[in-house]
Formats: structure tokens, C-alpha cells, sequence
């Protein structure tokens, strides 16, 4: 914790949360907030750095009044971009934010180059691989929030129809943040028991077409942008499993190579997570069906890839 620093670029719904919770944390030393709307992050850097000050944290909260106050971040992440509104899907954002990421990412390169790098902006994992290509950093130093966001969820609708296990769920989410995911009911367990010994096949493939529609369903009700504090949770233990060389295993959108059979083409997969970042992908084993799945969803994002090739790079 000594001395950790994290940036956040994009103080709004997600990152002005995230800052709230690694402060509340207290799990880094200090946290540096960067938004094009200056008189906004200041408000946001003196409201949390306050509520830290309430709690007794000893994380420093300050808002970026220059790019170099960038400088040495040990974590940094991306949020800044725009939401999808009701009728929009996530791919919508595609070429708005992957504009947005690049100038993000020529203020990292050059202020924190060895900085460990999440991105949340949407659609994730299409910013994963732009934030790659625009960067020039290793594989093992980028990666995107969506996985374990999209397990809570799962969590949360197998605890809605369970009616009892709260805190004991664990879900299982792979391919990429779109409409595509794959929930993995025989990867999940509620306090050790099989899904399918609590749940009727029907009832698995309700929680699964409900996880798949989990953003979309708040994008509805909120009307005018997408959830931020289960997103803002997630990320925050993708940063201490980092700052704190934890090895923790979560799933993550990362840059395949050769894992699951695909090279050169990003995908939430269970990665392990320390100070260097991706240490180690691991490979669960799929179901033939889930083998399809998960090619499908890679599709998605290649596709995305694609256009982001043709018309972006
Ligand atoms: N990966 C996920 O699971 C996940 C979950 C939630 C949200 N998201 C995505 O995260 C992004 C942010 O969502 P939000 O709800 O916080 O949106 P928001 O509109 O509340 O905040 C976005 C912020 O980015 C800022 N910004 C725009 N351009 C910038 C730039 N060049 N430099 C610095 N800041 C800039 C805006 O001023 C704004 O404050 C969206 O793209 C959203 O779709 C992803
Ligand atoms: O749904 C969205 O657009 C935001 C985010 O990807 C989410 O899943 O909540």
C-alpha cells in the first residue's frame, strides 16, 4: 500500500465511484483524477478526498491540473467515454470512444509508461485492443473491467431466484462484454453446490439470458447512462489484487495468445492478477456448445476489431 498511486481518467458516474471506494479502501496512497471537465473533478477531488478525511483513510484524492500530475501512477484507469442511452447497444460507442481512449493513452505513454493499465470505457474489449495498439505496452500490462461485473450480476439473479445463499455465490462469465457473453452455469456453485442441483434447467436458462441483459436492463430504467456502482466494485478489486501482488483469479478482458485456440484478439477470460498485471491466463475446460459460444462472442469483438483496423488505426 506504501506509496501506491492509481490515476482514474473519466471522473464521471463510474470513475468518481471508483475514487470513492479505493479511498474508502485505503489501499493506495494517493489517487489522481483526470476529466475534460475540470471544474467537475475538482468538486470531485475535494468531495472524496473529504468523505476519506471523514473516515480516517490515508488516501490523498487530487484532481489532475496537468497531464505530468500523471506522473508514476502505478495503476491507471480508463473510464473516460460516453455511456449508451436506452435503443443504443455497447458497439454504438465504438469509434466516439476509441478516439477518446487514444488521447487518453498519449498522455499515459508518456507520463506512466510501466503503469498497469484497466480499461472500462465501452465496448470493453475492442478498447482493450485499442488501448494496446495505441500504446505499444505489453500484453500483460493492459487489460479491461467486465468479467467480474457480469459474474455479480449472475450472482445476483441466482440469489434472486434462489432466495437464500447471499455472499456465497460464485459465477462464472467468459467472451466479451457484449450481448454475446457466456455465462458458465457449471463453473458456478452456491457455497460449493452445482447450480444444476439447486436449479432447474429452465431456471439456469432464465439466470442466463438475464445476466447477458444486466447492463441493458439499468440503461433502460436510468434512461440516461449505464450502472456504475457494481462496475465501480469490480474495478476496484482488479486494483487491489494489483497494488497488492494478491494473485488473485478474476475474470478479465485480456489479449489472447494461443489460449483457447485464438491469437491477436481480446476476450474476458479467468486471468490471474498481480503487481505485473496479467500473470497467468487459465483455461477452463468448455463444453463442446461452450466452445461455440465463446466463438461467437469472439466473432463479436473481432468484428469490432475490424472496423477499428479499417477506419480507426
Ligand atoms: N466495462 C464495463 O463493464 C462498464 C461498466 C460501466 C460503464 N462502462 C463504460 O464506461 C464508460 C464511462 O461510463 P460512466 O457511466 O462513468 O460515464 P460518464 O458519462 O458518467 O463519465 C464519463 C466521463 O468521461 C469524461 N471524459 C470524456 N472524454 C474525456 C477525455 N478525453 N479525458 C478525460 N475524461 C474524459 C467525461 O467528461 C465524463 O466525466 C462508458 O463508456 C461506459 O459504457 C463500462
Ligand atoms: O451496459 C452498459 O452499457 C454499461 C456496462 O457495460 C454494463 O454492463 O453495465
Amino acid at each position: 500500500m506504501i506509496n501506491k498511486k492509481v490515476g482514474i481518467i473519466g471522473v464521471g458516474n463510474v470513475g468518481s465511484t471508483l475514487a470513492y471506494t479505493l479511498a474508502h479502501k485505503g489501499i493506495c496512497s494517493s489517487i489522481i483524477l483526470k476529466d475534460i471537465r475540470e471544474n467537475i473533478v475538482e468538486a470531485m477531488a475535494l468531495d472524496i478526498s473529504q468523505s476519506a478525511n471523514a473516515a480516517k483513510s490515508h488516501t490523498t484524492v487530487h484532481a489532475a491540473k496537468n497531464a505530468n500530475d500523471l506522473e508514476g501512477c502505478d495503476v491507471i484507469v480508463i473510464t473516460a467515454g460516453i455511456p449508451r442511452k436506452p435503443g443504443m447497444s455497447r458497439d454504438d460507442l465504438l469509434l466516439t470512444n476509441a478516439k477518446i481512449l487514444k488521447s487518453v493513452i498519449d498522455e499515459i505513454k508518456v507520463y506512466s509508461p510501466d503503469a498497469i493499465i484497466i480499461v472500462v470505457s465501452n465496448p470493453l474489449d475492442a478498447m482493450v485492443y485499442a488501448a494496446l495498439k495505441t500504446s505499444g505496452f505489453k500484453k500483460e500490462q493492459v487489460l479491461g473491467m467486465a468479467g467480474i461485473l457480469d459474474s455479480a450480476r449472475m450472482s445476483h439473479f441466482i440469489l434472486e431466484k434462489l432466495g437464500f445463499g447471499a455472499g456465497q455465490i460464485e459465477s462464472s462469465v467468459m467472451g466479451g462484454h457484449g450481448d454475446d457473453m457466456v455465462p458458465l452455469p457449471n463453473h458456478s456453485t452456491v457455497a460449493g453446490v452445482a447450480l444444476n442441483e439447486l436449479l432447474s434447467q429452465e431456471e439456469i436458462e432464465q439466470i442466463i439470458e438475464k445476466t447477458k441483459n444486466g447492463g441493458l436492463q439499468i440503461v433502460k430504467l436510468l434512461e440516461t447512462g449505464s450502472a456504475y456502482y457494481a462496475p465501480a466494485h469490480a474495478t476496484s478489486l482488479m486494483v487491489e489484487a494489483i497494488l497488492d501482488n494478491k494473485k488473485k483469479i478474476y475474470p478479465c478482458s485480456v489479449m489472447l495468445d494461443g489460449e483457447y485456440g485464438y491469437k491477436n484478439v481480446v476476450a474476458g477470460v479467468p486471468v490471474m492478477l498481480g503487481s505485473k498485471g496479467v500473470e497467468k491466463i487459465m483455461e477452463l475446460k468448455l463444453t463442446d456448445e461452450q466452445k461455440r459460444l465463446f466463438a461467437n462472442s469472439v466473432d463479436s469483438v473481432q468484428s469490432l476489431i475490424n472496423v477499428l483496423e479499417e477506419r480507426f488505426f
